[in-house]
């Protein structure tokens, strides 16, 4: 992405964990992502990629690790914990799991929102973040939609938008919460090829996936979470293999290899 800063290293966390009401979500997790690479964070239902992406983002504060060494969050040798949030809003952005506007925006005054971190406070847009904000949605094929009202966009359509809104902001590491969602297999494939090309320019991405086969095609790395620890973190052919997958998921998987790709295809039949 032009503009975009170039990592010098990728995201490396430690230690992280995260509870509520006493429950502890997530225990302890060490996640890291290559810079200028896809990661793909896998796991199951309410195994706490969520939760940890947005720990990442610092939407969410790690516990306190009293006696022991202290979670961090670093990127590009930045401290993303101690980064004030306007200055952490200029490195990362986060594009969230089912993202709502409630507000009256059109597709074009949404996608500006991502250029606010990087603007004085009293400043309005300038024509350099009109040509971000146009930029990002050609991105991510939403041009024709930039007069529209979000709300009266369907759900991949909102999805894309929220996609191109984290785009303006020009993230140097974008996380994202199942950017597939809501979308059909062609807007699928588009979204990880704009991720990719993210990647290409220098971007550190790491999302959130539930598509297991989507992320062996796309994922140059992979971290996988269950009840809140990681259990298997590295190359999607060392990773990506039945003793890591059945355990964790409960089914049985047969490991395939792509034809053209050379990457893996899974298969799966239910444990029983
Ligand atoms: N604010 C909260 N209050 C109570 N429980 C929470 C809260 N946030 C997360 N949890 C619980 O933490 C666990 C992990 O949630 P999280 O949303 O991170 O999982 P996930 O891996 O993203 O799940 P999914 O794939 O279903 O989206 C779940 O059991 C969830 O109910």
């Amino acid at each position: 992405m032009p503009g975009a800063p170039r990592a010098t290293d990728g995201l490396d966390a430690a230690r992280v964990s995260w509870s509520v009401d006493g429950r502890l979500v997530l225990d302890g997790v060490d996640c890291t992502a290559p810079p200028g690479a896809v990661s793909g964070l896998l796991g199951p239902n309410g195994s706490g990629k969520s939760t940890l992406l947005r720990v990442l983002a610092g939407v969410r504060v790690p516990d306190p690790a009293p006696g022991r060494d202290a979670a961090h969050v670093r990127f590009a040798d930045a401290d993303l914990l101690a980064l004030p949030r306007r200055r952490r809003a200029r490195v990362l952005a986060l594009v969230e799991q089912d993202a709502t506007t409630d507000l009256p925006l059109t597709v074009l005054d949404a996608v500006l929102l991502g250029r606010i971190p990087h603007r004085s406070l009293l400043a309005g847009d300038s024509a350099a973040d009109r040509d971000v904000a146009a930029a990002a949605l050609a991105r991510v094929g939403m041009s024709a939609f930039a007069g529209r009202e979000v709300a009266t966009l369907s759900g991949g359509e909102r999805q894309r938008v929220h996609l191109a809104r984290a785009l303006a902001q020009e993230p140097a590491l974008l996380l994202l919460d199942e950017p597939t969602n809501h979308l059909d297999i062609a807007a699928q494939l588009d979204t990880m090829r704009v991720l990719r090309d993210l990647a290409g320019d220098g971007v550190t991405v790491l999302a959130a996936l539930h598509d297991l086969n989507l992320a062996a095609q796309t994922c140059d790395h992979v971290v996988v979470i269950a009840d809140g620890r990681v259990v298997a973190a590295g190359d999607v052919h060392d990773v990506l293999v039945p003793d890591v997958l059945d355990p964790v998921y409960g089914v049985r998987c047969e490991v395939l290899t792509h034809p053209r790709t050379g990457r893996p295809v899974l298969v799966f039949d239910s444990s029983d």
